[in-house]
This record gives structure tokens, sequence and C-alpha cells, in this order.
């Protein structure tokens, strides 16, 4: 018997270590999770921005997800940015059969403003990806480009929830309101009731990473067996500590702080 809960992350990569897998690994360890790791595009970037992009085969996508599910059990598992629909395939034809929660985090254009996923994918997410879900976790411009229309007020989040919900197939959604004013105000829909997440907004540039990093605490939590409500609401409070312990390293946004249960302060 395997008491270490596990859990798996597919997405891209961050050098700098602020965002993408690095995030996502290093939320898993802050959070007593084992973390894995399937690389699905090398991305040379930083706290300024992105450089260039390789994708990796989908032959060597197939096998590495291959050479996991074939050895390790994990209890709950993420997708960030998959770049095109042929990985986007090949990722939903390995995870279709998985009765394990699946949190998407729809990754399409970086906090410094780059595109990281083809036009053409965004349908095939939507379509395709979407209804496999049990939670995603779109920024509001993210929620634009899925429901079509443009988000606004706190109710337009409230009602981009529900669709993508009722609509889109989601097993639930959780619209961050990081791009609003305000508040840090985030809607998670289920399929019930609307449960709300707020948080005082933190005056601070040092955002890179944070939708990597909040999305891998929901896994984390939902890998040990929490709620998804008591998940999002435990996932929420780590971010919120990582946006307000960030460092201001870097010449651009600089990354969140994982380590958030030290007891010595990092400045
Ligand atoms: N300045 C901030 N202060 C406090 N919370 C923030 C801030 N910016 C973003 N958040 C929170 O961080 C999480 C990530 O949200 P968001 O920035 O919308 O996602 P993404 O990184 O995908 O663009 C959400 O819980 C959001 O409310
Ligand atoms: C490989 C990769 N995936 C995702 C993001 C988005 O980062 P953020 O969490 O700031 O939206 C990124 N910059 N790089």
């Amino acid at each position: 018997m395997h008491h270490i809960p596990a859990a798996l992350t597919i997405a891209g990569t961050d050098p700098s270590g602020g965002a993408g897998i690095q995030a996502d690994l290093k939320t898993f360890q802050e959070l007593k999770t084992y973390g894995m790791s399937i690389i699905t595009s090398v991305v040379a970037q930083n706290t300024t921005g992105v450089q260039d992009v390789q994708h990796i085969t989908v032959p060597m996508i197939k096998q590495q997800l291959d050479s996991v599910l074939s050895d390790i059990p994990f209890q709950a598992f993420k997708t960030g940015m998959l770049a095109n629909v042929d990985i986007m395939n090949a990722i939903s034809n390995k995870i279709s059969g998985l009765a394990i929660p699946y949190i998407m985090d729809p990754v399409m254009v970086t906090t410094s403003g780059d595109t990281l996923i083809s036009e053409d994918s965004r349908d095939y997410l939507r379509e395709s990806l979407l209804p496999l879900t049990t939670l995603v976790t779109p920024n509001v411009p993210e929620a634009e480009v899925i429901i079509g229309e443009t988000i606004e007020t706190s109710e337009d989040m409230q009602r981009a929830a529900k669709r993508i919900v009722h609509e889109f197939g989601a097993g639930a959604a959780l619209v961050k309101g990081g791009h609003m004013q305000g508040k840090a105000v985030d809607f998670l829909y289920a399929g019930e009731k609307m449960h709300t997440f707020s948080a005082e907004r933190i005056d601070t540039k040092n955002t890179h990473g944070t939708g990597c990093t909040y999305s891998a605490a929901i896994t984390a939590y939902l890998s040990q067996g929490y709620k998804l409500s008591d998940a999002v609401q435990q996932a929420k409070d780590f971010v919120t500590a990582a946006i307000r312990g960030a460092f201001s390293i870097g010449h651009g946004s600089g990354p969140t702080n994982h380590w958030v249960h030290r007891t010595e302060r990092v400045t």
C-alpha cells in the first residue's frame, strides 16, 4: 500500500523557476505531496517574458506518460501549457480513463503577455478536454475565450463559471479574479451553489506563476483527499501567502514564494 499522496503535472517548463512545471513541483513538495511531471514544451522564459519555445514530440510525450502510468500510482493530476491540438489529443487519449481528479489550468497567455497555445487549440481545449475535467481554473481573459463573451463584473464572472459547467461540460469551474480591480475574489461553481474565495489584493508586480501555483496547490490537496471546496480554500490561502512573500528577483514580474511554511522568513 502507498501511503504517500502523489500528484502529476503535465505542462511546460520555466527555467527561471517561477511558473510551469517548476512551480508545480515546488508547490507539491511544499504541500507534502510526492510530485511527478510530464514535460510538453520546453519554454525559454524568465520574469520578463518568453524568449523561445520548443515542443516535445507527441511520441515522447506519450512515452513519458506511459513511464509514469505503468509504474507509480497518483491520486490527482493537472495540466498546464498544452501548446497544440496534437499534444492535447495525445494527453486526452491517455487520461480519459483515469478515475481521479483532473484539474485543468487553461494556460493561454503568460503574465508577461506572451501567447503559449495556438489559436485552433483553443477550440479543441473547449470541446474535447473541458468535459474530462474535475475542475478548470481560468483567469478572466481565459474565461472570456472559453465562453466567447467579455467579463467586466463579478456577476459576469459567476455567470461564466456556471456556463463553463452547464454548457461546456467542465466538472467545476473556478473563475479567478486576479485581473480584476479591488479584492482578489475567485468564484467556484460545481453545479450547486456558488462558492466565493476572497483575499486582500497585495500591491505587487511579482505575480509570475500565480495561476500555476494555485492549480498545483488545489491538485496537491485533492491528492490528499480534501473535498473540492476545502481544497480550493486551502490553496487560496497558500497562493495568497506565496504572493505576499513573492521574491523581488529578476528584471520583470518576480516569482511567488512557494516556501510559505518555512519558519524563518526569506527576504
Ligand atoms: N495582487 C494580488 N493579490 C492577491 N491575490 C492575487 C493577486 N493577483 C492574483 N491573485 C490571486 O492569485 C490567484 C491567481 O489568479 P490570476 O492572477 O487571476 O491567475 P493567472 O495567474 O492564471 O492569471 C487567484 O486566487 C487570484 O485571486
Ligand atoms: C510553461 C508555462 N506555463 C504557464 C505559464 C503561465 O504563468 P502564470 O501562472 O503566471 O499565468 C508560464 N509562464 N509558463
